[in-house]
């Protein structure tokens, strides 16, 4: 292992591209898993991208957690295949670098003048917008130890928050949509701007890490949504209504003060559960159980017995008939309990087009929340859900997984380096 590749310095190539220093021919790239990079010119003016819309990639917390839901995403489960921790901070920092580039709509290295290598960017988001584009990244619970091995001598450093969930009633995950050493969630307002992302990522990754799951996913677009309401999932009811919003909510709810393992100061673990939603079933529901079911006005998002979207909930409130508006068992009544567990969600509509077994849509929610322990805040929302939301007649929990999100990398330095 080179002095180079163990410090938390930025590569000599990666100065040049950014110091656009070029014309200097081939160099071998720092990085140990056989990049050849060659440095041809430096970006000519014209070709700069235009920076606008870009979410900065460097900062205290990592992009894409508390960002605004963008409209489209892809989210990644990697497998390791090395045993080198040498291999994995070396990817770290080529993930880092390639990430704040496109973050800022330039591409992951620049054109080349040598035809006989292949260029290091794939191409297709050249011209675009940084289309708000934001890159996070995890580790599952087995980077840190699979099957008893302690594969990168850092078990020790692994969080008591970082472990697979438990079983939940009803569930019927799918080992193909479970864990996974690493995540990287790419979302975008362009799904060309977020698809090569995500590419770009793989390829660089290739040789280093497998893929083990990918899942899309989708919101409307700002264009289709002149009022810039609360999204709407595919039952057709407003979803994120009730969400953290504030800096003290997002300390309170969200970030880890890294008091279980310093790395993850800053940082976050999330949740993703790939919920299949039975949209065959759901379409013959009347309205009434429709509504009953999450204890929400469809058309309006309102609570049951109350006048709009975003009013305090009174879960007293009866109807005529002395029964309560909002259902004891409805979805929000059971995710509220006594208000004492929050989480962030920052889930996406997914449709895998269709279930060729039962030639049904194959479609629901990637849910994703975002939250300082998942033990204490996911996994108690979900068991009291998993026992009796009437809403568990409509949806299959098919995949879940865990990860824990580091806090932001500062210039120069890369994302995990306080891990690593
Ligand atoms: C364990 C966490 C949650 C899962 C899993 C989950 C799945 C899920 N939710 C909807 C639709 C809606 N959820 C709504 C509110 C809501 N959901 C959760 C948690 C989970 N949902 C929470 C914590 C809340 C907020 C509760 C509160 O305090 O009021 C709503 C209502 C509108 C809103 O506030 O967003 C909808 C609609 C689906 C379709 C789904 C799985 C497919
Ligand atoms: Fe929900």
């Amino acid at each position: 292992m080179s002095d180079e590749s163990k410090s938390n310095k930025i590569t000599r190539r990666e100065m040049l591209y950014r110091t656009g220093a070029g014309g200097l021919g081939l160099l071998v790239g720092a990085s140990g898993f056989g990049t050849i990079s060659a440095l041809g010119k430096t970006l000519d003016k014209e070709d700069k991208q235009t920076a606008e819309d870009a979410i900065p990639f460097y900062g205290t917390h990592q992009s894409g957690i508390i960002t605004k839901p963008q409209t489209y995403i892809y989210l990644i489960s990697l497998d390791l295949t090395t045993n080198q921790l040498s291999d994995v901070r070396d990817l770290f920092k080529e993930w880092t670098m390639a990430s704040a580039h496109m973050s800022k709509a330039e591409l992951v290295g620049p054109y080349t003048d040598n035809s006989y290598v292949p260029p290091e960017d794939t191409g297709e988001a050249d011209g675009l917008s940084a289309s708000k584009l934001t890159i996070t990244y995890g580790f599952g619970p087995t980077f840190f130890d699979k099957n008893g091995s302690d594969r990168f001598g850092l078990a020790s450093k692994k969080p008591k928050q970082l472990k697979s969930l438990p079983s939940f009633a009803g569930d019927q995950i799918e080992e193909q949509w479970t864990g996974g050493d690493l995540c990287v969630q790419v979302c975008a307002e362009d799904k060309q701007v977020a698809f090569h992302a995500i590419r770009n990522l793989i390829r660089i990754g290739r040789g280093i890490v497998t893929l083990r799951w990918m899942q899309s996913g989708f919101q409307r677009t700002p264009q289709a949504d002149k009022k810039k309401g609360t999204p709407r999932n595919l039952f057709g009811f407003k979803d994120g209504t009730v969400n953290p919003s504030t800096d003290k909510e997002f300390n309170d709810i969200v970030w880890s003060n890294g008091s279980e393992a310093p790395w993850i100061k800053n940082g976050s673990y999330m949740v993703m559960r790939r919920i299949r939603m039975l949209l065959e079933v759901w379409d013959r529901t009347h309205l009434n159980e429709q509504e009953m079911t999450f204890g929400r006005e469809k058309r309006s998002g309102a609570p049951l017995g109350h006048q709009d979207e975003f009013d305090d909930i009174n879960f007293d409130k009866k109807d005529e008939s002395g029964n309560p508006h909002i259902p004891v068992d409805s979805h929000i009544k059971l995710a509220r309990g006594d208000g004492s567990e929050k989480i962030l969600r920052r889930s996406y509509s997914y449709s895998s087009e269709m279930d060729p077994t039962r030639a049904q849509l194959d479609a629901g929610l990637l849910f994703i929340s975002y939250q300082k322990d998942p033990f204490k805040q996911f996994v108690p929302i979900q068991k009291r859900m998993a026992g009796m939301d009437r809403m568990n007649e409509y949806i299959r929990h098919i995949g879940s997984a865990v990860f824990a999100c580091p806090g932001g990398a500062s210039k120069g330095g890369y994302i995990g380096d306080s891990l690593f």
